[in-house]
């Protein structure tokens, strides 16, 4: 060889490899998947002993080829077939389907300084949650129409580190506009949701039984649900005029929100919701009572609703089976909540109700405002803003709290996974299941962490969570959405590759 083969030999070498990376390659979507996922293979196999399926707790391993589980073996079935591909044993740490947060208010586009896409759903990522369906309120403009979808599906494009999907609103201006809400609808709306009183929000009035009524006539045709914000304002306003009434103090805003209030809209939900029955005039359509704090009369009524064969489901929040009344301290409106976390009664017999199915299922409704809206210095209780963050919280929280009364790992599945899935219409989500999205949590539930400055918060606002200054146990080690390794031990894939979910 003279010395000009020498020299260009190893640059056509170099070449070569290059054309062949950039042409020939059989799967570009490589270089998006090693910004996706913490983990470049598309075909692997993960192992423990302790998967959570629909059909019971086993050993064994889960195999995922690209954003799918397409087989689930036993550890004694192996016989050693698995030598094909990538594994990544997890020994004894629990896999469990993602969870599938269908209550959350991300006030994304138009109050991102509240939370926004990113950070949220970050935050749920680090807290197990492979997707979550977003509210149509607290963002601005609120989703109550085709148009205000198209906002926010735009907004949180590249911006979603998990699956996200939307409800649209139910208001007094699109009830009886069934144009405007088949639009919404057909835009892909996966339901609606609807407020029974004021929302705290000037572009999301409150509904009554007549809206909702036409509401559950369209949905119908959808065979979609309408979530409802089932508080009814009583007279109870008289107490704020008593001096004895310290702003300060919780037991002054519980007197402002009695369980009458949630008695009272459910009462008049029931005078609807029997229209969603088999032969009735919303058959398809289904009613979703929202964020149950009262565990006494309201929760007979939907017991009732039930029985005679109404199509209507009801979640409760891991702050009403966490906190009571007892505990809060003055001024501490972090704990500032609609309806109201109640006392320590109350919150026994929601787990109570929990366990014996007839509450369906949690959520978070994860609902933070800017810290100054909270009005930490006054401690005020009845102007702060109502709402709980908690939203990277809500597996340990549950698991910690629950252990006590028994909680199993089939019961969180079912709770946060697979009855949250049906309601929101996702078949390929809420277990692990041959067929169904690779959408995995893996977690460590002896695993005891504190909420303090040293653990990595992924929510925009941290110090308005009621969660922090606790102790919980149950640590996430990985999260898998559509078979990309989201978030992994702190941290999270570079690229935001959750997809949004459109009902079509
Ligand atoms: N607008 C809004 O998010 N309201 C929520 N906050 C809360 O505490 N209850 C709610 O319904
Ligand atoms: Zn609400
Ligand atoms: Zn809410």
């Amino acid at each position: 060889m003279d010395d000009l083969q020498l020299r260009v030999l190893p640059l056509l070498a170099l070449l070569a490899s290059l054309l062949y990376f950039f042409y020939f390659q059989d799967s570009p979507t490589l270089f998006e998947r090693s910004d996706c996922s913490l983990f470049s293979y598309n075909h692997y196999w993960i192992i423990s002993k302790r998967i959570v399926t629909p059909r019971g707790v086993i050993s064994g391993a889960v195999e995922v080829k690209e954003e799918k589980i397409v087989s689930i073996v036993k550890e004694e079935d192996w016989h050693g077939n698995l030598k094909r591909g990538q594994i990544i044993d997890y020994g004894e740490a629990v896999v469990m389907p993602g969870l599938i947060d269908v209550h959350a208010h991300l006030d994304d586009p138009g109050r991102t300084e509240w939370e926004g896409f990113p950070s949220g759903t970050r935050a749920a990522a680090a807290g197990g949650i492979t997707t979550l369906i977003d509210m149509p309120l607290n963002n601005f403009p609120s989703t109550v129409s085709a148009e205000t979808l198209k906002l926010k599906i735009d907004a949180a494009e590249k911006n979603i580190y998990v699956d996200v999907g939307f409800w649209g609103g139910l208001v007094p201006e699109n009830a009886f506009d069934a144009n405007s809400l088949e639009a919404l609808l057909s835009a892909g709306a996966l339901g609606l949701k609807s407020f029974m009183c004021p929302s705290g929000i000037n572009d999301f009035p409150m509904t009554n039984s007549s809206h909702i009524k036409e509401g559950l006539s369209i949905l119908a045709k959808y065979r979609r649900p309408l979530l409802v914000h089932a508080e009814i304002p009583q007279d109870s306003e008289s107490y704020l005029e008593d001096g004895e009434n310290d702003p300060r103090s919780y037991s002054t805003y519980l007197k402002t929100r009695p369980p009458s209030w949630e008695e009272a809209a459910i009462r008049e939900l029931l005078t609807v919701s029997k229209d969603t029955r088999i032969g009735g005039p919303a058959e398809g359509a289904h009613l979703h009572v929202v964020h149950l704090s009262d565990a006494g009369s309201s929760l007979q009524l939907l017991k009732q609703a039930k029985s005679n064969g109404d199509s209507v489901t009801v979640e409760t929040c891991p702050h009403y089976l966490a906190f009571s009344a007892e505990e809060i301290k003055d001024g501490d409106t972090r704990f500032k909540c609609a309806p109201p976390i109640r006392d320590a009664a109350n919150k026994e017999r929601l787990w109570t109700a929990l366990l014996e199915g007839d509450i369906d299922m949690l959520s978070s409704d994860h609902s933070p405002s800017a810290p100054d809206l909270k009005l930490f210095d006054e401690g005020n209780f009845l102007k702060a803003w109502g709402g709980i963050s908690s939203l990277q919280f809500v597996l340990p929280v549950t698991w910690s709290h629950g252990r006590q009364y028994g909680v199993t790992l089939e019961q969180l599945a079912l709770w946060w996974s697979e009855r949250p899935a049906k309601l929101a219409g996702q078949d390929l989500k809420g277990g692990i299941a041959v067929g169904n999205h690779a959408d995995i949590t893996v977690w460590e539930p002896n695993v005891e962490f504190e909420l303090n400055n040293d653990l990595p918060v992924y929510l925009k606002h941290p110090s308005i969570s009621a969660y922090m200054g606790s102790k919980l146990s149950g640590k996430v080690l990985a999260t898998f959405v559509r078979g990309n390794l989201v978030y992994k031990e702190g941290k999270h894939a570079p690229a935001a590759c959750g997809a949004p979910i459109l009902a079509t």
